[in-house]
């Protein structure tokens, strides 16, 4: 995938002060795998499911039990002309490792002179290393965004999953460089979600979670509640 973008030399890519992914902080926070089953988010009259996740492969839609019945009353106490709308749950490994290193490779061609090192710690602002239990293949972690009830999907400030390069850095959740309006519906969509418990990604608004490493981090909880983890399969008879 080719994409056409420049690095801005105005804002700092490298945010030191951010805790991202990589880092050791959050590796070494131990999992106390809680068995909770995977299950597979319905639509209702207040969530919704892209139809480009969901149609290349329902097994994206699949999410922890807690953090479903979390996602549903968040969409609940949207205002009424609101829904959530979801891109993206749990994910095989296979696609995490693919995800992480194309994106080092999109970013050796843009930072020439990073060691392998910083590459890992840039990528990683984008997808979680694949070193790390990362949150998707957990089924902690959810993509979504706001949309208006079976309508268009509210100016957040970026695209889903446009990257820190693509978004000249507004895909950060406080970026300065938005509308007030994209600014208010980001609020809109912290407020629902940390409500229920959930935590965000800074670096991505679109991306949060709930029972695993980060999330750990973020509300100083001692043990993650989710490992690795796949859908069940069907059985054979
Ligand atoms: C790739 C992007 N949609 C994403 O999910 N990023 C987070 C950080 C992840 O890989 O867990
Ligand atoms: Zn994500």
């Amino acid at each position: 995938m080719t994409k056409n973008f420049e690095v801005r030399e105005d804002i700092d890519p490298k945010r030191e002060s951010l805790v991202l992914l990589s880092d050791p902080k959050i590796s070494s926070i131990p999992i106390s795998e809680c068995g909770e089953h995977l299950v597979r988010l319905e639509p209702s009259s207040k969530l919704t499911i892209d139809p480009k996740f969901g149609e290349v492969d329902t097994r994206y839609s699949f999410v922890r039990i807690s953090v479903a019945k979390g996602l549903y009353r968040a969409s609940e106490a949207l205002p009424s002309e609101l829904e959530l709308r979801i891109y993206e749950g749990w994910r095989p490994r296979s696609i995490q490792e693919r995800y992480f290193y194309d994106f080092v490779d999109e970013l050796r061609g843009m930072y020439k002179d990073a060691q392998e090192d910083e590459l890992n710690r840039l990528a990683s602002r984008y997808v979680a290393p694949p070193w790390i239990a990362p949150p998707h293949v957990t089924g902690a972690a959810v993509d979504l965004t706001l949309a208006y009830v079976d309508g268009p999907e509210l100016d957040m400030g970026t695209k889903v999953n446009e990257s820190p390069e693509e978004s000249g850095m507004r895909c950060y959740m406080d970026s300065n460089e938005i509308s007030d309006e994209a600014r208010r519906n980001r609020k809109v969509l912290s407020r629902v979600l940390k409500a229920q418990g959930f935590a965000n990604y800074p670096t991505e608004w679109w991306h949060w979670s709930m029972g695993d490493q980060y999330w750990c981090f973020i509300y100083g909880h001692s043990s993650a509640r989710y490992g690795e983890t796949k859908p069940q399969q069907p059985s054979v008879a």
